[in-house]
């Protein structure tokens, strides 16, 4: 039996911090680069292998030389794209990356024919909505990362309202990742305490605004890019859990069939993952104020979805 092999296509901030997550916690045996400029991608290996020696950790890092390059992994993650800049807004990256996503995922269906794809690029949704489209496969060999950031993101906010917690803090936000996000504070506890009982409504609508702009505040603050450590911590896990079997649940970007009484549209919902991908997706009880905002978030999806075929992306 082989060791776990995992590829990341695009080698920016996200992509190569999601190499150094996993070569420090050792989770896989080989992670292969692929950018377009490949001795950008040659550097980082190298860095990143060195840190792998320090840390004495097993995992090799390598590189594909071209996307066909990528044989035989177990999970690829997208993250080849445009990042965000200042002023723009995620849908005016829809087409450019949509472009992108599709050109990356047609070879790397036959490359690696059985593995799990994670797409992080922006607009996270509609890239996990043209991954799956591009590739056919069954919806839980495609996820999208996007629900454990905000939901970290939440947490991070909780801590800095509260002054204490770090660490016990679990949040959950579901819906796409956009404006429209839906932070749940009923869904929400500190060491297992309601956040309702320690917090005013008040004090947690204010919370719920900040994690709504968490991505859009590191942007203006960082003003040449936007946040990648968070974003590449919030992929490890999802990585691992796949080469792992962890069955964890954690909410990320699928294709509904009917669950929330939605189909055929993408939205973070809390699934459970396992070694197949999605191996369940799990549907929570909304209240009727959730239910409306889930709606109107899934709207926006719908919106980009339809820009794909109204822009001739995709015909009906
Ligand atoms: N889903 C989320 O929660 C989340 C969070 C953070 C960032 N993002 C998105 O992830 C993407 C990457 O962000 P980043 O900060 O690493 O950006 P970055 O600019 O640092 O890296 C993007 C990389 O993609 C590469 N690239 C472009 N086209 C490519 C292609 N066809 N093949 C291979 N590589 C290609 C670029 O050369 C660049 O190195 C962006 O779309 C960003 O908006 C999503």
């Amino acid at each position: 039996m082989r060791g776990k092999r995992v590829a990341i296509v695009g080698v920016g901030n996200v992509g190569s911090s999601v190499a150094y997550s996993l070569a420090m916690s050792g989770s896989c045996h080989e992670v292969i680069l692929r950018a377009n400029d490949v001795n950008k991608a040659k550097g980082k290996a190298l860095d990143l292998s060195q840190a792998a020696q320090a840390a004495r950790k097993h995992t090799v890092i390598s590189v594909a030389e071209t996307l066909e390059d990528v044989k035989d992994c177990d999970v690829v993650v997208v993250t080849a794209g445009s990042p965000r800049l200042p002023g723009m807004s995620r849908d005016d990256l829809l087409l450019k990356n949509a472009q992108i996503m599709k050109d990356v995922i047609n070879v790397i269906k036959v490359s690696s024919p059985n593995a799990v794809i994670i797409p992080v690029s922006n607009p996270l949704d509609a890239m996990v909505y043209v991954a799956l489209k591009e590739t056919g496969w069954d919806r839980s060999r495609v996820l999208g990362m996007a629900g454990i950031l905000d939901s970290a993101r939440m947490a991070h906010f909780v801590y800095a309202k509260l002054g204490y917690g770090a660490g016990q803090i679990r949040c959950s936000v579901m819906g796409g990742h956009g404006d429209d996000m839906v932070p749940l504070p009923r869904f929400s506890t500190v060491a297992g305490v309601p956040l309702t009982d320690l917090l005013t409504w008040d004090e947690i609508n204010e919370i719920v605004e900040k994690t709504k702009k968490g991505g859009a505040e590191i942007v203006e603050l960082l003003q040449d890019g936007s946040a990648y450590y968070a974003p590449a911590k919030s992929t490890a896990l999802m990585v691992e859990a796949v080469l792992t079997d962890t069955k964890q649940i954690y909410p990320c970007a699928v294709m509904l069939k009917g669950e929330y009484g939605y189909t055929d549209v993408v939205s973070g919902v809390p699934v459970m993952i396992g070694a197949k991908g999605v191996e369940k997706v799990i549907e929570a009880n909304l209240n009727d104020d959730q239910d409306r905002k889930f709606a109107k978030s899934v709207g926006s999806v719908q919106e980009l979805i339809d820009a794909l075929y109204t822009n001739k992306f995709y015909t009906k």
